[in-house]
């Protein structure tokens, strides 16, 4: 793996493309002075970004460049690596025929990044449906991402969820599964794995001398000393005691209902949470729009909104950029930091 350098700009991969990804990406450009951003080229295909910067009435000239030309261009015009396939422009409606181009501007965006000519991975938005429905084999983005690092690297990869926004970083161990499997998925080693690839990444990429983790338990009350079901004390808790003997700085399990109010939150860097919601619901309230999705535990940088691709809205210029130039801006503060893992 290449050091990423700040002195390269971003690729950001165009997600689907009837969602809001073309716009939140052309809207981030139109506000890059004022945004201060760091310079990024998308990889998706440029007629149809062309066209949705028609849709929104904005002037936005759209230039095919390879990825060591972007510096240069990003000034001047939104920088896009063109895709081999070529997607269909229809804001709001997913086709089954664009999944290949989203695919690829992830393949594309991940091996420029490896290959050292981009700083970090920038995603937009993917609808997970349509991809399914097309064959694709991955809960999202986090897991692809990991198959893609190891296919890379040739070396396992376990990918950490992590939701950051100003006010609250969570981290979900089990993510993108059935709530009725989250109970057996979670294992004592799964739950320690986490926390220390929380624990190496928040040192290495977010400049955290010693991150304070609190970890919150999987039933009411984190079990109620087994009164309220005996995963907390069985599971939870051994490994919180075995990251503690080799030197983390971890707390819990910790009642989850108590764990996010203001003043639990200053206890702590983040949050590690045993399944999806626990984690993106109190991320979600407190910093929606200001809130990233990062992937801990990879070889390269990946940041992402927070938000989906929310259909409704795709083409009427009502989709916030905020979420994604927090995403664009913490990849490149990450690549400052400038460390990739060991
Ligand atoms: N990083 C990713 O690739 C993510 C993808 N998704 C996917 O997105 C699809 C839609 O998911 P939903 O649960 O509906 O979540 P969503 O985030 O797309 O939408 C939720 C609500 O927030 C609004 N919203 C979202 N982003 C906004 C923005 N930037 N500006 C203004 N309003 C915004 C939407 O209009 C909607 O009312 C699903 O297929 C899901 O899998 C969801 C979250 C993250
Ligand atoms: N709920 C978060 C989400 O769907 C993003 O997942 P990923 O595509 O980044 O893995």
């Amino acid at each position: 793996m290449t050091t990423p350098s700040t002195r390269l700009p971003l690729a950001v991969s165009c997600g689907e493309p009837s969602g809001i990804g073309p716009d939140i990406i052309l809207t981030a450009w139109t506000m890059r002075a004022e945004s201060d951003l760091p310079p990024f080229f998308c990889v998706g295909d440029p007629a149809q970004l062309a066209a949705r910067a028609r849709m929104l009435n904005f002037d936005v000239p759209v230039t095919i460049v390879e990825p060591g030309q972007a510096m240069a261009t990003f000034a001047d015009a939104l920088p896009v690596v063109p895709l081999s396939h070529r997607v269909e422009e229809r804001p709001g409606t997913p086709l089954a025929g664009n999944a290949a181009g989203t695919i690829e501007a992830i393949d594309r965006a991940v091996a420029l990044t490896v290959a050292g000519e981009a700083s970090g991975v920038v995603t937009a938005p993917i609808a997970k449906k349509p991809l399914y429905d097309a064959g694709f084999a991955h809960p999202g983005h986090t897991e692809y991402l990991a198959e893609l690092a190891a296919s890379h690297t040739g070396t396992r990869v376990r990918p950490v969820m992590m939701i950051a926004g100003p006010r609250l970083r969570t981290i979900p161990v089990t993510i993108h599964i059935p709530l009725a499997d989250v109970p057996v998925a979670l294992t004592t080693d799964l739950i320690a794995e986490t926390i220390r690839i929380a624990d190496g990444d928040l040192k290495r990429r977010f400049g955290i001398a010693r991150p304070r983790i609190a970890v919150a338990g999987l039933n009411p009350h984190a079990g109620e000393d087994g009164a309220l079901g005996t995963e907390d004390t069985a599971i939870v808790a051994p490994a919180v005691d075995q990251v503690r003997a080799e030197g983390i700085d971890a707390s819990g399990p910790l009642p989850a209902d108590t764990m996010f109010h203001a003043a639990a939150r200053e206890t702590y860097d983040v949050a590690v949470c045993m399944y999806h919601d626990q984690a993106l619901i109190p991320a979600k309230a407190l910093d929606f729009d200001l809130g990233v999705n990062v992937t801990l535990g990879l070889p390269f940088i990946r940041t992402s909104p927070d938000h989906g691709t929310a259909f409704a809205i795709a083409g009427t210029g009502a989709a916030r950029p905020a979420s994604f130039i927090a995403a664009l801006t913490m990849a490149a503060q990450m690549a400052a930091n400038g460390r990739a893992p060991a």
